[in-house]
């Protein structure tokens, strides 16, 4: 029977994962998620240093001449101490000397002979970076199912890890079924279609960070449709899409159900996509999607990211969202809770006109979804929405200006 949206969101989000790890190179481990704990060994800065390139004083020197005693570049191990009445000249980065209590850019100085005058005011302590301001020793840089990404890979690198300790991506097998598909480097007849819904959930899935494999497109018989599934049982997630509904051909309920299947999700109260099921052999979780194309890629987008999220071991599983606008008014049939893919520019959401569950041609211009209430009849333009995006670089064809606040 159907469930509602929330309990089928609850059921994915309590799912039973057993994490493998692995323990790779930092450079790889962007989009990974992280199997331990990073604590900061060292602070950062290492030691009070300079962040000018120009010369270390004491402050209550500031309105003498004074005399350069000695020249410091980042990296050296110098152990010069400032005396009253000197300066040393001082590189961006290098470790400022003992008593320095201020330091002066370049430009701010004039020197005469082999010493300096200071033109401008000075605060004490000016552009000292002092030890551990930007990151303490002990403090937590890092947790455990926190996504890896290119700043938190700054983090390690600043700490010197070199290795780091990730979830092993999730293996996901995708497969279709349906007698009319052929892939699409097939020859096909005028009867025939193209499985559009393999590649779309083998990119998908890619894009989301599993380790996908093909296996091959089901012919429309329970035998066919079993062995594809005994085939993938060492598979964390199987994918499948077609054969869900109550047609002649749609084998797939009975082969699962040949096989012990448990099944967690027969059926969820939203649309497109209500026939979805989900479900469990052994270890391996099956999502058995709508053959509709858009149908199964709006509740993939739905429910399968947050099945992967938790696949992943990632500590995100919620979905989160924009409050926006719409562009212009809508008009639904209440009663079920409706996905609808749309266009966010920046500013408001433009719903997709077309957008029955059988076409392909609508979400490749789409940057996100909205799942519209059951009770909702009818939005005015300009009401709020909130949406979930899809996949953000946040760029446009058309040049916005992000300068300017009005
Ligand atoms: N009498 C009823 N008929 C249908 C119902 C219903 O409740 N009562 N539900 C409809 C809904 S909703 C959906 S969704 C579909 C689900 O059907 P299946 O999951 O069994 O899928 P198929 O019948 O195999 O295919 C549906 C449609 O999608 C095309 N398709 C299938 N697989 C692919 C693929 N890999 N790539 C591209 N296109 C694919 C297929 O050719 C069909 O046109 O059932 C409704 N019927
Ligand atoms: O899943 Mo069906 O495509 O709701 O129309």
């Amino acid at each position: 029977m159907a469930i509602s949206v929330n309990d089928a969101i609850n059921i994915i989000s309590n799912i039973k994962t057993t994490l493998k790890y692995e323990i790779i190179p930092i450079e790889d481990a962007v989009n990974r998620i992280c199997a331990q704990e990073v604590i900061a060994s060292s602070s950062l800065p290492k030691f009070d240093n300079s962040a000018m390139d120009g010369y270390a004083i004491i402050y209550n020197n500031k309105e003498n001449e004074l005399e350069i005693i000695d020249t410091i570049f980042a990296g050296d191990d110098n152990k010069t101490a400032l005396k009253e009445n000197t300066c040393i000249k001082i590189m961006t980065g290098a470790r400022v000397p003992l008593n320095t209590t201020a330091i002066i850019p370049k430009e701010d100085v004039k020197t005469i002979d082999n010493k300096i005058k200071i033109l401008e005011n000075v605060k004490e302590f000016q552009h000292v970076r002092f030890i551990g301001e930007d990151i303490k020793t002990g403090e937590k840089l890092i947790d455990i199912a926190d996504e890896i990404n290119f700043a938190k890979i700054t983090l390690l690198a600043s700490q010197g890890i070199s290795h780091i300790k990730v979830y092993k991506k999730p293996k996901i097998v995708v497969f279709s079924s349906g007698e009319e598909l052929k892939l699409h480097y097939q020859k096909i007849q005028d009867h025939q279609i193209y499985n559009s819904n393999t590649p779309t959930f083998i990119a998908r899935a890619k894009e989301l960070g599993c380790d996908v494999t093909f296996i091959g497109q089901a012919k429309d018989s329970i035998e066919a449709i079993k062995e594809l599934v005994l085939n993938s049982l060492d598979a964390d997630l199987i994918v499948t899409s077609g054969g869900v509904s109550v047609g002649d051909a749609d084998f797939t309920k009975d082969a699962f159900n040949e096989l012990d299947f448990e099944t967690l999700i027969d059926g969820i109260k939203i649309k497109p996509g209500k026939p979805t099921i989900f479900g469990k052999i052994n270890n391996t979780y099956i999502l058995n999607l709508p053959g509709n194309p858009l149908a199964s890629a709006l509740i993939f987008e739905l429910f399968g990211k947050i099945l992967i999220q938790k696949l992943l071991g990632s500590s995100e599983i919620n979905p989160n969202y924009i409050e926006t606008n719409i562009s212009e008014d809508f008009k639904t049939r209440k009663g079920r809770i409706t996905i609808i893919p749309g266009y966010f520019n920046g500013q408001e959401f433009t719903l997709a006109r077309k957008r029955s569950p059988g076409m392909v041609s609508i979400l490749s211009s789409c940057n996100s979804i909205i799942v519209l209430d059951e009770k909702v009849e009818f939005l005015g333009k300009n009401s709020k929405v909130k949406i979930l995006p899809i996949n953000w670089k946040f760029f446009s064809k058309d040049k916005k200006d992000f300068l300017t606040y009005e």
